[in-house]
């Protein structure tokens, strides 16, 4: 048996720098790992059958989750004929830009590299994971990055303090894929200052890190859904050094110095629709 936590995403700044000739979208994203994580369980089958288990129902149980796709990726691309048991259980909120999914596949495909004992190389795992998705290579590794191209172009940051986040989900998902056509059909607004994140981080400087927060998308998503304005300045009423929408969103974090800091600002936000969760930053995944 064998047990991997697959950790959220948040995108401290990001930038879209063009559309490239395959319809997706050259990005410029500093993504950060976050404390927050699924679960996964790696057990033995007694035939060659590749098995799910899920205790959420907001996800597909079947081979349309990442999780199983990247078990049939592996068996595809190797002589690996095994089967597998994979129970799955979810604590990231699923659609939220958080990249849940994108975390399992990563997990998955590490995980069944250990399991299966495949013996592949990080960069053969990397790869296949850019097949799964464009975030599934910084879930590989995780911690702090820049990420470039589709998303899977990484330049590994020095490690940030764990400042406290407050995450705030509103009570429905958004498509990453809508979200993206959206912002082709408006004029782009001023992008994030990618160059001063990138100081900040080199600095390991929290207070600078918050100043520099940027989301290209974030606008975009709120013209769909204003709820995510009002979640951004509750959170600033609530006491969070700067707040921003993750991804594609529609979640929405606030930092905080610390996770204690980040419990005291969740406990005021009574009026704030959804899912509100308390985590701090987390540093590379070791188990990949
Ligand atoms: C916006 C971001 C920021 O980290 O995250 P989420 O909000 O999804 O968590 C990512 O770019 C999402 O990455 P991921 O969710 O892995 O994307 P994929 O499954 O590969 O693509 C979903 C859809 O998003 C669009 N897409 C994605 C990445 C990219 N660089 N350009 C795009 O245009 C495409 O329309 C694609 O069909
Ligand atoms: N293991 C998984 N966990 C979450 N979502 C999954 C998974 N497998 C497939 N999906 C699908 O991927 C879509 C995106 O989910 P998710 O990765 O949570 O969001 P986001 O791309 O906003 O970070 C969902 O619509 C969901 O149905």
């Amino acid at each position: 048996m064998l047990e991997l936590a697959a950790h959220a995403k948040i995108n401290l700044s990001l930038d879209i720098k063009g559309r490239r000739a395959d319809g997706y979208h050259e990005l410029e994203t500093v993504m950060q790992s976050i404390a927050l994580h699924d679960r996964l369980v790696f057990s033995a089958a007694a035939d060659g059958a590749i098995s799910l288990e899920c205790d959420s129902g907001e996800v597909p149980a079947g081979p349309e989750n990442l999780v199983y796709r990247a078990a049939l990726l592996l068996r595809e691309n190797t002589r690996c004929r095994r089967g597998v048991r994979i129970s799955l259980a979810k604590r990231i909120p699923v659609a939220a830009g958080l990249g849940g999914g994108s975390a399992d596949a990563a997990a998955a495909l590490a995980g069944l590299n250990r399991f299966w004992n495949l013996g592949l190389p990080p960069a053969v795992l990397c790869s296949l994971a850019a097949v799964l998705g464009a975030d599934v290579p910084f879930c590989l590794r995780g911690g702090t990055a820049l990420a470039r191209g589709k998303g899977e172009l990484l330049t590994p940051l020095p490690a940030l303090p764990a400042m406290g986040v407050v995450l705030a989900k509103p009570p429905f998902g958004v498509s990453t894929a809508r979200v993206y056509a959206a912002y082709d059909q408006r004029p782009a607004g001023p992008g994030p200052d990618t160059a001063a994140m990138l100081a900040a981080i080199e600095q390991r400087d929290p207070a600078a890190v918050a100043r520099c927060l940027g989301n290209v998308l974030e606008p975009v998503t709120a013209s769909l859904h204003p709820v995510i304005n009002d979640i951004r300045r509750a959170l600033l009423r609530a006491g969070a050094m700067n707040a921003l929408m993750s991804g594609s969103g529609p979640a929405v974090f606030g930092l905080c110095r610390d996770e204690r800091e980040a419990g005291r600002v969740a406990a005021r936000l009574t009026d704030v629709p959804g899912k509100i969760l308390v985590t701090r930053l987390a540093g590379n995944c070791p188990a990949m």
